[in-house]
């Protein structure tokens, strides 16, 4: 019955504003006019400027751009049709059906036009440092540039205050491994726009596989684990630079992190029972030694909201900058960190974390164990439904 009810109320929300979640493809800056065939490499920087857009081209023009896009790099779309409820994937499917056996080159070509004709609502996003799209190949919902012995990941949704799909935790933890193996001393992990992070979006639960619920909940529990394990496991220094308000699981994962600089405009929410959830990310865990179990209890079971101050009292933030003066004075000390040998800092690290890893990936399979069953409950059902109805907010 929760989820006949929850069906009904997404395919309300879904005719009102069908298309919003659909992201950018990737597209490219500096457009080889002069060709008569736009590049692969035109192609695939044409990707990059893609997220950089400030306005939203509207989802008629994004729809497009998705198509030209997998018809471009995959060919004629041979993937099943997507379930009646899963609206937005299905218009993607149908819009990419529609190209038929449009050749690969041609639709190239069409995606670099439909840019180039773009290109003057193509704007930077403030935080975007000029130059940094050169490196961030093939991401959809990430900004990743490697400089100055530093690996950046960014979430870049910040129209969704870079909340976490489904993409974004694989492009994580894809991220995550290609920056364990790059040359930079160590990595950072920040957010786009206005948010550090949302937390888990909350979309993630509305499209249903065949096998139902139950086949939902399962999946959700083994890409949490994979996903939390790769912090776990992560093996040069990582550092959160929160330039903004963080919630659900991009708070617990702080405590997996070995630094974490906060801008005095970001706070730390967990609202776990409001969700009907539990805690994840290893915080069951962490947080109790990190603050205290009282002050952990505060946090992950009543859902009280730290300011940024709050969070650096109680250790689960290194130190708090003035929002001001936040990206200067944190980017030039991770500048200088990132000048440290880079092999003792690895092994520092390592020696740290190797007492504790056996036992952060044992809370992990709990805490997605249970969250699993949390998943499956009317709290949380209803909690998905009401925010996805615009019932509520945090
Ligand atoms: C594999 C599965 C793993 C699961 C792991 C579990 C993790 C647990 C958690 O992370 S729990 C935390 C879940 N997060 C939330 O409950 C936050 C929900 N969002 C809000 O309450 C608000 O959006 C806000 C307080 C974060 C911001 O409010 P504000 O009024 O400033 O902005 P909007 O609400 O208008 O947001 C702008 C658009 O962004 C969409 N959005 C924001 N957060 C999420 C989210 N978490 N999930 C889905 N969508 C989100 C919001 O809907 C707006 O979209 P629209 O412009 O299309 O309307």
């Amino acid at each position: 019955v929760a989820m006949a009810h929850l069906a009904w109320r997404l395919a309300q929300r879904w005719c009102q504003s069908s298309l919003q979640v659909i992201s950018f493809p990737v597209v490219q800056l500096h457009l080889n006019r002069t060709a008569m065939r736009a590049s692969q490499k035109d192609f695939e920087n044409a990707m990059n400027q893609v997220k950089l857009l400030k306005k939203d081209p509207g989802n008629e023009v994004k729809l497009k751009l998705y198509s030209l896009y997998k018809q471009a790099t995959e060919g004629p779309c041979n993937m099943p049709k997507p379930g009646v409820f899963d609206l937005i994937n299905k218009a993607k499917w149908d819009a990419w059906n529609a190209l038929g056996s449009l050749p690969k080159e041609t639709a190239r070509q069409n995606y670099v036009d439909l840019v180039s004709s773009l290109s003057s609502s193509l704007e930077s996003s403030s935080q975007v440092e000029p130059g940094t799209d050169r490196k961030s190949t093939g991401y959809e919902t990430l900004m990743v540039t490697s400089e100055d012995g530093i690996t950046k990941i960014m979430l870049n949704r910040p129209t969704k205050k870079n909340a976490l799909n489904v993409e974004m935790y694989h492009e994580i933890m894809h991220a995550l491994k290609a920056a364990s193996k790059d040359d930079s001393a160590i990595t950072v992990l920040t957010g786009n726009g206005d948010y550090y992070s949302s937390g888990n979006d909350l979309t993630n639960f509305t499209d249903i596989p065949p096998g139902g619920v139950e086949e939902k909940a399962k999946n959700g529990a083994i890409l949490l684990r994979e996903f939390v394990g790769c912090f776990i496991d992560f093996p040069k220094p990582l550092i959160a630079v929160v330039n903004g308000p963080a919630v659900g699981i991009s708070v617990t994962l702080l405590g997996l992190f070995d630094a974490v600089y906060a801008s005095d405009r970001a706070t730390f929410h967990t609202p776990f029972s409001h969700l009907g959830q539990s805690p994840e990310g290893c915080s069951s865990y962490t947080f109790p030694k990190i603050m205290s179990p009282a002050k952990a209890t505060e946090m992950l079971v009543f859902g009280k909201k730290l300011t940024a101050g709050e969070a650096c009292a109680q250790g689960l933030v290194t130190e708090v900058f003035p929002d001001s003066t936040f990206q200067k004075e944190v980017w030039t000390r991770l500048k200088a960190f990132a000048k440290l040998p880079p092999n003792a800092m690895r092994i520092s690290k390592e020696i740290i974390r190797n007492r504790e890893k056996e036992k952060l990936h044992a809370v992990n399979a709990e805490e997605c164990s249970v969250l699993q069953g949390r998943w499956l409950s009317d709290e949380c059902m209803n909690a998905v439904v009401n925010f996805l109805s615009r019932k509520s907010k945090l």
